[in-house]
């Protein structure tokens, strides 16, 4: 896997350190103490946009979180017609109520799985149109195929360009018909809260049965409850394995986004590390955001988390508690968290159940195996997952993989042990551009350096 190279081409002007070769972290000179505010949530940014641009009228979305993913995700929007105003962190959408207004067009995606996901329905279910969907060299090696096919069974029509199964892809409005498909949501749960998104669109109901199961339901009831904001009401069974949509309209709203609660979890575990103390005072417990319960892992492992009425702290302990089996499959973006805090540990670890996370950013049980061998931790790979044992890791340089939680979670291990270098570290921009900087302010020494120039 080593042999992956950066894609640059999706960084967008909302990245920094682009000119960054390397950012060296080493430990703060005492334990992270902070109140901090995190900036907002990528999974409800991206649908929201998308939602509100298959409404009718003007919506306004305050606390949008503007990285890569969402600049992608505008950017985009903005390319099929529909007007977008950013001032600060709010959004105002002019949607046009499923209607396209530029009717044949290319649009690049980036590297979110999320509007890949989520926009090929809402453009399949137009009556009118013809465009192709590009995405960055990693997002056209994920997989589409269970959603295309289900599109498809509904009526809709789209074509691969290159590879079957995956982006590009060409689409051409002609709608959709609606009707019965059965899916699997074992790779990625992105592809039921896609047909979602599209099935109020149909001419005629749309039922969804789920064949297996939904690796990280909660996004799907993220879903649900957006679409319930918009106005769309989706009939549900509990455990979530049938859903029936009617044909419905989107209408605009005024919205205030949430926190992303996985970018919190790298806070978390800084307090959690350094036997420090963090509050985040925008986020809460209750929230569909399924990383939020990373917290309940710490607590697990000695420290003290408290749940307050709009803010959660968590402080430390000094020495945590390993010698335990967990399933991430409901919070997987945060496995690469949990594996990084792991060597800290007074015993293994041992995650299971995340063999869709081999589809993410990266092969990510492959990378962190490889990351944390190279820093000369013992660690068991699994299909599934992995066994991560206690021990001090080694100053190295390591490759972040093109992908922003492998970046963020090996900055961690830099605040325990001095001198990990992280090279093309610009790649946490898909979700929080100013990482790094976030660090240099809570105390850790974060040491930047420039690509030679050429
Ligand atoms: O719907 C969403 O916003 C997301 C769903 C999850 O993806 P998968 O279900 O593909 O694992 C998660 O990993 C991703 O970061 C965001
Ligand atoms: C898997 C992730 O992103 P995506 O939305 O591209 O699937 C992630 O953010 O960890």
């Amino acid at each position: 896997m080593t042999h992956v190279v950066s894609d640059l081409a999706a960084r967008s002007k909302w990245s920094v350190l682009k000119d960054i070769e390397v950012a060296e972290v080493s430990p703060a000179s005492h334990p992270i103490q902070a109140e901090l505010v995190v900036p907002g949530s990528k999974s409800l940014t991206n649908r929201a946009l998308i939602m509100a641009a298959l409404a009718h009228g003007e919506s306004e979305l305050s606390g949008i979180l503007k990285s890569d993913d969402s600049y992608w995700c505008i950017q985009t929007l903005k390319e099929l017609g529909v007007e977008v105003k950013i001032t600060g962190d709010t959004a105002k959408v002019y949607g046009m109520g499923g209607n396209w207004p530029v009717k044949q067009a290319e649009v690049y995606i980036g590297a979110a799985g999320t509007t890949a996901r989520f926009l090929p329905g809402a453009l399949a279910a137009a009556k009118g149109g013809n465009w192709v969907i590009r995405a960055s060299k990693r997002m056209s090696e994920r997989p589409m195929h269970p959603l295309i096919t289900a599109l498809q069974q509904l009526g809709a029509s789209i074509r691969y360009l290159e590879k079957e199964g995956y982006l590009p892809i060409e689409i051409r409005g002609e709608g959709l018909k609606g009707g019965e498909v059965h899916i699997s949501g074992s790779t990625s749960s992105q592809f039921i809260s896609g047909l979602l998104i599209a099935s109020a669109l149909a001419e005629n109901p749309v039922t969804i049965c789920i064949t297996d199961h939904i690796v990280q339901h909660a996004y799907v009831k993220m879903t649900i409850d957006l679409l319930e904001q918009f106005g769309i009401h989706v009939d549900h069974d509990d455990s979530l394995t049938m859903m029936r949509v009617k044909p419905q309209s989107y209408h605009a709203r005024r919205l205030q986004l949430e926190a992303d609660a996985s970018t919190a979890g790298y806070f978390f575990a800084l307090a959690a590390l350094t036997n420090g103390r963090v509050r985040i005072t925008n986020l809460s417990y209750q929230t569909r955001q399924p990383d939020i319960q990373l917290v309940d892992v710490f607590e697990r492992m000695g420290c003290r988390v408290t749940r307050g009425n709009g803010f959660i702290e968590l402080e430390g302990v000094q020495q945590l508690k390993g010698g335990f089996d967990i399933s991430m499959k409901e919070m997987s973006d945060q496995t690469l968290t949990l594996a990084a805090v792991a060597p800290f540990a007074d015993g293994p670890i041992a995650i299971h159940d995340v063999a869709h996370i081999r589809h993410h950013e990266c092969d990510r049980i492959s990378a962190i195996v490889q990351l944390l061998t190279q820093m000369g931790i013992r660690v068991e790979e699994r299909k599934d997952g992995l066994t991560v044992y206690p021990g001090q890791p080694k100053a190295a340089e390591l490759f972040a993989y093109d992908d922003h939680r492998v970046a963020m979670s090996l900055a961690l291990i830099g605040a325990k042990v001095p001198g990990i270098r992280i090279l093309d570290p610009g790649c946490v921009s898909k979700t929080c551009p100013q990482y790094f900087n976030e660090l240099e302010k809570l105390g850790l020494q974060v040491k930047l350096e420039k690509k030679a120039t050429s």
